[in-house]
């Protein structure tokens, strides 16, 4: 089947709210709610598309943006590329040219309405942070540290340890300071769960939490995290490590494709450090997890 390439425009205002729009009935995926946008023309880069659906969807006029996440996805009737891109300045109140109903959505609560399935991916695109600490454990100046550096909107952490008598305080309090915390093993009523490349391959039901995680390290554990809707994956090594020297790195080329496989956010780990943010986002990462690269 044709893949269909498409300019997706995420419209943020100045208070963090986002534009959604009503697809019509009689469209592919109708009665949906979506990000505006359309299909970008042969004789077009995305860019061009971007400013020319908005304008002709909305009114609007696209004066800044840049790129969120892509999503390849494939419909039973339509294969789609959703080239989706953050338009943080424009011209003009966007309103339904097409008759559409056009709305501002706090992000909080774009999970409420429906959107097509491709579209799972860019809603937690919008909610995650660029930084993933990972962590064998949890202490205070460890904990300050990241204060000094991040805010809660900026990183969240997997504590790669279970819930015990001696870190339960500094999860709880890390969580009430807003940061998202996934910890090791049961932990579901938190609404985070985190499986390894192995417990992902050995799971054939989602199980129920808000936010589910997983490691990812080639494309059969890309394509099982698709099939489990995982929300979004942390997918290594993109370069060896000091502690692991003998396992060499995908590279930047090969994460991109997989990337691109990927429905879900996924955050570069493995031999990589707080510079290669850059890098990074340009081969098709949400942002950047590490161990080291996070220990102040
Ligand atoms: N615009 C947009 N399209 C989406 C989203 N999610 C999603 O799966 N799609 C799919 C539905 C369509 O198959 C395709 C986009 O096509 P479109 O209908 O917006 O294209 P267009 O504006 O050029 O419209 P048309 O002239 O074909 O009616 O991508 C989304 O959030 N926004
Ligand atoms: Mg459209």
């Amino acid at each position: 089947m044709k893949l269909v390439h498409v300019a997706v425009a995420v419209i943020e205002r100045a208070n963090g709210d986002i534009c959604i729009a009503k697809r019509a009935d009689h469209q592919h995926q109708g009665g949906l709610w979506e990000f505006p946008g359309g299909k970008v023309e042969s004789d077009e880069t995305v860019t061009q598309a971007l400013a020319r659906e908005i304008h002709e969807e909305l009114g609007v006029i696209v004066l800044g943006h840049y790129p969120l996440i892509s999503v390849r996805y494939e419909y039973p009737d339509k294969h789609v590329l959703l080239d989706v891109h953050v338009v943080n300045e424009f011209e003009g109140e966007p309103h339904g040219k097409e008759g559409q109903p056009v709305i501002w959505c706090p992000k909080d609560q774009l999970a409420s309405y429906s959107f097509p399935a491709a579209n799972k991916g860019i809603l937690n695109a919008i909610l995650l942070p660029p930084y993933l600490a990972v962590t064998n454990e949890l202490n205070q100046p460890l904990i300050d540290g990241w204060g000094a550096h991040f805010s809660p909107k900026n990183l969240m952490i997997y504590l790669r340890e279970e819930l015990n008598s001696n870190n339960q305080a500094l999860v709880l309090n890390l969580r009430a300071q807003g940061y998202r915390v996934t910890v090791k093993g049961a932990d579901q009523e938190s609404g985070y769960l985190h499986l390894s490349s192995a417990e992902l391959l050995a799971t054939d039901d989602r199980p129920d939490v808000n936010w589910l995680s997983a490691s990812c390290h080639n494309e059969e554990e890309v394509l099982k995290a698709n099939a489990l809707n995982v929300d979004f994956i942390l997918l290594s090594p993109v370069n060896s490590t000091p502690t692991h020297p003998e396992v060499l790195g995908m590279g930047w080329p090969r994460f991109a494709e997989l990337a691109l496989m990927a429905h879900m956010p996924v955050y570069a780990l493995g031999g990589i450090g707080l510079d290669d943010m850059g890098v990074a986002k340009k081969n098709g990462a949400q942002g950047i997890a590490g161990i080291s690269a996070f220990l102040p």
